[in-house]
């Protein structure tokens, strides 16, 4: 499902969301809105809360205590696999693709998860899935032709630079057709030129419709693609804004300048 821009509600709430652990105090009272349509970026240095607050919004753990709406429905006690049902689909900092497969079969997999059929059947090639194959495949290719890397369709996943396997790992949680996609650090382990062939396919998925949330350190990339900035420090929102005013933000340079001298 991709979102709808015209749509005034956001498309995803945090309100008052704590987490803590044993003592630890990781996520204390953070709440912000997700408008349809717009690219998010939470920073934050490390032990933040970045992760974990990933975590609770695609339902990897539960609240402490708060309110997170996606869609306009509270994902209190839903599973991860009923979230992304939902229309929310997530990569992650560590890339899982499918060794032996090409990245057009990867993206398949992907786009399986959704059909009525299911990946096992699919694998089978049940008579009554063939029909449905194809338009698997024929959307699969799709994707990969919408992010600009149709050309590695057929090439074993392995065999791909780390940042074409990203560009795979985009195109194969788009297929699940989410109206939200959480990125995880897209940019990590990345050279520069790979950050910016990031950069740009974070601004086609959100020209596609699709509303973007990402956790990341790459400042560069945070500052180029985000309409809006919530920055975590020790589990607390210190600020929320847009790229320019978050790098004027004092606030901000304090936290970042007493981490490693940039903001
Ligand atoms: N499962 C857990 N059990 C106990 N403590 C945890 C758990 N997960 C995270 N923490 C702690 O919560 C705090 C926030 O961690 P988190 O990984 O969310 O930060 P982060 O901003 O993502 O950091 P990084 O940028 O290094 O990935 C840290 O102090 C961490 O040690």
């Amino acid at each position: 499902m991709i979102s709808n821009s015209s749509h005034s509600e956001p498309l995803l709430v945090l309100q008052k969301v704590y987490k803590q652990f044993g003592g630890l105090q990781a996520i204390n009272n953070v709440g912000f809105a997700v408008q349809p349509g717009s690219i998010k970026a939470v920073i934050g240095p490390n032990g933040a809360g970045k992760t974990t607050l990933f975590n609770l919004i695609a339902g990897n753990m539960p609240v402490t205590s708060g309110t997170i709406i996606f869609q306009g429905q509270e994902i209190r006690g839903k599973k991860p696999y009923e979230i992304a049902r939902m229309g929310m689909a997530r990569t992650f900092q560590n890339i899982k693709l499918f060794p032996g497969m090409t990245a057009l079969e990867c993206v398949m997999v992907g786009r399986h998860t959704q059909s009525r059929a299911g990946f096992w059947a699919g694998l089978f090639s049940l008579p009554w899935t063939w029909q449905e194959e194809r338009a698997i495949r024929h959307r699969s290719m799709e994707l990969l032709e919408m992010l600009a890397i149709a050309d590695l369709a057929d090439v074993e996943v392995s065999g791909l630079a780390f940042g074409q396997q990203r560009a795979v790992e985009m195109a194969r949680a788009l297929a699940a057709e989410p109206s939200l996609l959480l990125l995880d650090e897209p940019a990590a382990g990345l050279n520069i030129y790979e950050t910016a062939e990031v950069a740009r396919l974070i601004t086609t998925i959100r020209d596609m419709g699709i509303t973007v949330l990402l956790v990341e350190h790459d400042m560069s990339l945070v500052m180029d693609v985000s309409d809006e900035i919530v920055v975590l420090s020790f589990g607390s929102k210190v600020a929320e804004d847009t790229p320019p005013k978050i790098q004027k933000n004092a606030d901000v340079i304090k936290i970042y300048l007493g981490e490693d001298g940039t903001a």
